[in-house]
């Protein structure tokens, strides 16, 4: 998997801002993969939501994850589909899509780490890394200590996610991630394509 900037799309935590403008934005600055994630809508909206960004994603050169919703990422040709330990089996989803689809799996200790590794996880969503008030049910920070250690017994890429921002992602990072994962501190920013291009900055100093 191509790794870079992860965006994550929140229409809770920036009213006003769309979904489609979340992601065309954060395409400008630089993201390499944007995820669909929302709770409250249908099944409907979700879906012209999601071809909407499928198609800027493809103008990009970026892919598009959709969050928990198999069925929406198959039915507007996502890239994949990320699940947590709560969502549909990682067994049940690659069954219904085959490889290349792309299927990111949450971890949050070394053990589901090397489960889902095994399990034919294409990526390890790791955290939360630091609090984040993002998802209420995310859990204790797990620190860039779990990063290292999924690192050390793994080898597929690794997103870190929860809490991290421009003051942290390097130590992210140096503790092994391939790609971080941000909501809050690029969509609650005034300016969510500037916010992107500095976390891109970070991730590829060479770019
Ligand atoms: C890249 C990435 N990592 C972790 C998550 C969290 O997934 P999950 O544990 O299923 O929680 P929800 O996001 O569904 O509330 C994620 N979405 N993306
Ligand atoms: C979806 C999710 N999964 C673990 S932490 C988290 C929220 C991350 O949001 P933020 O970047 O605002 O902390
Ligand atoms: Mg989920």
């Amino acid at each position: 998997m191509d790794c870079g900037l992860y965006i994550i799309t929140d229409e809770v935590l920036a009213p006003g801002c769309s979904h489609i403008q979340i992601a065309k934005e954060s395409l400008s600055g630089g993201a390499k993969i944007v995820q669909l994630r929302d709770k409250r809508r249908s099944g409907a909206e979700l879906f012209a939501i999601a071809n909407v960004i499928r198609s800027l994603c493809t103008e990009n050169s970026a892919k598009f994850i959709v969050n928990d919703r198999l069925d929406i990422a198959l039915a507007t040709c996502a890239d994949g589909v990320h699940l947590g330990q709560d969502d549909l089996p990682l067994s049940a989803a690659r069954a219904l899509a085959p490889r290349p689809f792309i299927i990111g799996v949450s971890v949050g200790t070394v053990e589901e780490a090397v489960i889902a590794e095994k399990g034919g996880a294409d990526y390890l969503g790791v955290g939360p890394v630091y609090p984040t008030g993002t998802k209420a049910d995310a859990g204790p920070a797990v620190g860039t200590a779990l990063v290292s250690s999924i690192r050390e017994k793994t080898t597929v890429p690794i997103v870190a996610i929860g809490g991290i921002n421009l003051s942290n992602a390097k130590d992210v990072l140096a503790a092994g991630a391939d790609s971080i994962a941000v909501i809050s501190a690029v969509i609650c920013s005034p300016d969510i394509a500037a916010a992107s291009r500095k976390f891109v900055r970070l991730i590829n100093p060479q770019d």
